[in-house]
């Protein structure tokens, strides 16, 4: 058993008969008796990868005792979260005879577990799922709020479903052998949620900054819990993004191209998003929309906790334009971005003009 200490934190996804625990803290891995409580069939399919179920998969497994179970590991990377690995994990669902009731285990960052949610939501038309989130990006985003699905070659997430887990188990014990480039990408989910609409938040990270650096743990925990509570809450509004959940794309139209652009290898998806939220600032600016003063503050704390801000050479304005006309967000053919007034006010803007885009992508290549 954990025992409580003031590093633990329950988090609720309020969403009536299919609300759900995000509990954040150490130890929760081998808190079995806790998070084998939402299993409810016998049978268990572990997703996880080649780097992660080396380290933790063992304090996983000891608590999925007397069920059958078994695991389907992806190899490492954003380049493997496709639709074949999901046809994979759906023959090991198969091959383990996995009933209805049957559920599958996330155990790893947000590429194991936006893949895993989506076969989850693939199998028998929808089983249960729990989230193991094992990266900072994962806790304080992905493993929220059911957006599950995997990439094609023409674009991020264009494939998926929304499927809640039933419950989400981020031990922060994982994040001891978390590489420092993946836990910087990490932060900048979280700085994401304060810009979109949390200013008090925001005031808060640039006063930690240098604490979160040196991954203290009490601030840390602080700042997963103040970013889980603001997405629980964007999502239970908005659970399927008719409205507002919208804002929580920040960056990410930006992002998302940058990302594709690089085939996976050269932005991780928080570094897509960091660089992201400084051209749509930009251009906000451009639109009359933005502060000056409030992109300054951004690009600071981005660059306190050592995350890129910059276009990545060797990526054309225009392929980055054209990556964008296939974000999820545009309607009637025209592109559709979150844009910025400043630090907790980001807006919906439909029918962006494409020379608008193109001129602050130009500026900002080298
Ligand atoms: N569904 C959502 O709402 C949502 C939100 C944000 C991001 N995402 C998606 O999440 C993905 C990015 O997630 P990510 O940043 O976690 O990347 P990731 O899943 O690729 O993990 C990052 C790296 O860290 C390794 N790793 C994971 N846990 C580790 C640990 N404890 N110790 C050592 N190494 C570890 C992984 O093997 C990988 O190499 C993207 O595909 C993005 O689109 C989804
Ligand atoms: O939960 C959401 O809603 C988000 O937009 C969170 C994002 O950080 C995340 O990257 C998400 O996967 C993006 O979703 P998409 O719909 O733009 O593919
Ligand atoms: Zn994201």
């Amino acid at each position: 058993m954990t025992t409580p200490t003031t590093n633990s934190r329950t988090i609720d996804v309020a969403l009536g008969s299919r609300s759900y625990p995000v509990w954040i803290g150490p130890g929760l891995l081998t808190d079995h008796a806790r998070w084998r409580a939402t299993l409810r069939g016998r049978h268990a399919l572990v997703i996880s990868n080649t780097t992660v179920a080396p380290l933790y998969l063992p304090r996983v497994s000891e608590g999925l005792e007397g069920l059958q179970w078994s695991s389907y590991l992806l190899d490492d990377g954003e380049a493997h979260k496709t639709f074949a690995n999901v046809g994979r994990a759906l023959e090991a669902l198969a091959q383990l005879g996995a009933t209805r009731d049957a559920c599958v285990v996330a155990l790893g960052g947000g590429v194991v577990g936006d893949l895993a949610g989506f076969t989850a939501a693939c199998w028998m038309r929808g089983i249960d799922f729990i989230q193991m989130p094992t990266t900072l990006l994962s806790m304080v985003d992905s493993s929220v709020g059911g957006k599950t699905g995997v990439n094609l070659p023409a674009g991020k997430n264009l494939v998926g479903a929304f499927h809640q887990p039933r419950a989400v188990v981020a031990d922060i014990d994982t994040l001891a052998s978390l590489p420092d480039r993946e836990y910087r990408a990490g932060l900048a989910e979280v700085v994401k949620g304060a810009a979109i609409g949390d200013p008090a938040f925001f005031a808060w990270l640039e006063q930690n900054a240098e604490a979160l650096n040196a991954r203290d743990t009490a601030p840390l925990v602080e700042a997963i819990a103040r970013k889980v509570v603001y997405k629980a809450g964007v999502v239970a509004r908005d659970e399927t993004e008719q409205g507002e959940r919208a804002l929580l794309n920040l960056g990410h139209t930006f992002g998302h191209a940058l990302e594709t652009a690089g085939k996976y290898q050269v932005l991780l998806h928080g570094e897509g998003v960091a660089v992201g939220m400084l051209l749509a600032a930009q251009l906000s600016e451009r639109l009359g929309m933005g502060t000056a003063g409030d992109t300054t503050r951004l690009h600071r704390l981005l660059t306190t906790l050592g995350l890129p801000t910059a276009i990545p050479g060797g990526m054309a304005p225009e392929q980055l334009l054209a990556l964008m006309r296939l974000d999820k967000k545009n309607l009637a053919g025209t592109l559709r971005l979150i844009l910025w007034r400043g630090i907790g006010r980001a807006e919906i803007v439909s029918g962006v003009d494409e020379a608008d885009v193109l001129a602050v992508l130009e500026s900002a290549t080298g």
